[in-house]
């Protein structure tokens, strides 16, 4: 048989586990939801009142359930096309369908080996051991159930500099950038955003050696907006100047986090004379609310306020490249897994990112049990 007709080998893992944040699907979702997102974690009333506001505007639905069921279908198709045989399940840290109910169920259908695809490409706390640690509760929990043989779940590496990821967005970009008056497209600025994070938070992120001066979260964000913005050049023949800000930040206001906001770059882009803005939102996955309230609605009315012609560019969703991406991500561990020679996809100049995230790696305020790291209490 040729390579092309060899079913690809996903063993040992009987399935693929879509790991993500969860939202409310309605205005009584909505207070329970932020209550398990802030439990524990020091948000200001005042931050929780604004925030569930955001959620009111949209009908109290968040858009991520819906982009995570079409991510789903994208990843089912896109594994039936190549034969990969490999169920794909879809569970949330903070809402319906919860983690530790589809990990029962992926127990109960007698998985016992999955990878699992987080919703967040880069390191920190809240986008990588947070998601570990829910993983060691929700098998904690299973324990606890009795439940015999508890599944061992492996989650897979960082994919922020995947060329499936990387690519859908330089051509997000491009088609802005066209949909931008055209004698202001020539001097646009990139503004690449991501979430805001406390800096002690970022200064941390990723293993102790990349730890102090923004960590890997920092670096591994201007490694993917320098990408872009090299990739636009090489398309347009034009260096547009850019640079990274932050959005979405939450918390008490004497604590630092990342900075500059993307509204306040906006008044300095303006004040400097900038023509036109595309913003490039980096940091997610998918158009959710960050997107559509912070970047869609905030950022594009204080745009509009400052007369500034502005763009906002596409995550990459559902893309079949993305789809695409994550089935090389299982097949290139599961291979590693095998024990074979791998060859790991990745662009720029930071290289592929670990398996297993090590001790001390985007470490918690309190320790806590984390799954999928060198000392998982799950092995
Ligand atoms: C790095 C990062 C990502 C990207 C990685 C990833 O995707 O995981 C992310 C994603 C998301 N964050 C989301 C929602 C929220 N995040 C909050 C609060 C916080 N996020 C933080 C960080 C991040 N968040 C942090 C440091 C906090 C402060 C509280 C704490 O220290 O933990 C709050 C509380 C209210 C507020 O303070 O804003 C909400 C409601 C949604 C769902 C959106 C939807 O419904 O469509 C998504 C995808
Ligand atoms: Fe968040």
């Amino acid at each position: 048989m040729s390579d092309q007709l060899r079913a690809p080998d996903a063993g040992p893992y009987d399935a693929l586990l879509l790991l993500s944040f969860g939202g409310p699907e309605g205005p009584e979702d909505v207070v329970p939801f932020l209550e398990n997102v802030t439990r524990g974690r020091g948000i200001p009333r005042e931050r929780l009142k604004e925030v569930g506001q955001h959620y009111f505007r949209f009908g109290g639905v968040s858009p991520i359930n819906g982009q995570n069921r079409e991510l789903l279908d994208a990843l089912r198709k896109d594994f039936a096309e190549h034969g990969l045989d490999l169920p794909v399940y879809w569970g949330n840290r903070n809402w319906a369908p919860y983690l530790t109910d589809v990990l029962r169920e992926m127990a109960a259908d007698g998985r016992r080996r999955i990878a699992v695809l987080a919703t967040s490409a880069y390191a920190s706390y809240s986008g990588c051991r947070q998601y570990r640690e829910n993983l060691a509760d929700a098998l904690a929990a299973l324990a606890e159930e009795g439940v015999a043989e508890l599944p061992r779940v492996d989650k897979l590496r960082h994919y922020f500099n995947h060329p499936g990821f990387v690519q859908p967005m330089v051509e997000g970009v491009l088609a802005s950038l066209a949909a931008l008056p055209q004698d202001v497209r020539a001097g646009a600025h990139l503004a690449f955003t991501t979430h805001s994070i406390p800096t002690a938070a970022a200064d941390t992120s990723g293993p102790v050696e990349e730890h102090g001066d923004g960590g890997a979260y920092v670096r591994q964000h201007l490694d993917v907006a320098r990408l872009i913005a090299d990739a636009v050049r090489a398309e347009t023949g034009t260096e547009l100047p850019w640079q990274l800000v932050y959005q979405s930040r939450s918390g008490a206001p004497h604590i630092p986090w990342l900075e500059p906001d993307i509204c306040d770059h906006l008044e300095s882009l303006h004040e400097a004379g900038a023509p036109a803005v595309v913003m490039v939102p980096i940091g997610f996955v998918s158009d959710h609310m960050e997107v559509l309230y912070d970047l869609d609605t905030e950022a594009t009315a204080k745009a509009a306020e400052l007369g500034l012609p502005i763009a906002r560019s596409a995550t990459v969703g559902a893309d079949p490249r993305f789809a695409a991406a994550v089935r090389d991500l299982v097949l290139e561990r599961a291979a590693a897994e095998r024990g074979e020679a791998v060859e790991r996809c990745a662009l720029g100049a930071l290289g592929p990112s670990h398996d297993l995230c090590a001790v001390g790696c985007c470490p918690a305020r309190a320790p806590r049990p984390a799954a999928a790291g060198v000392d998982s209490p799950y092995a």
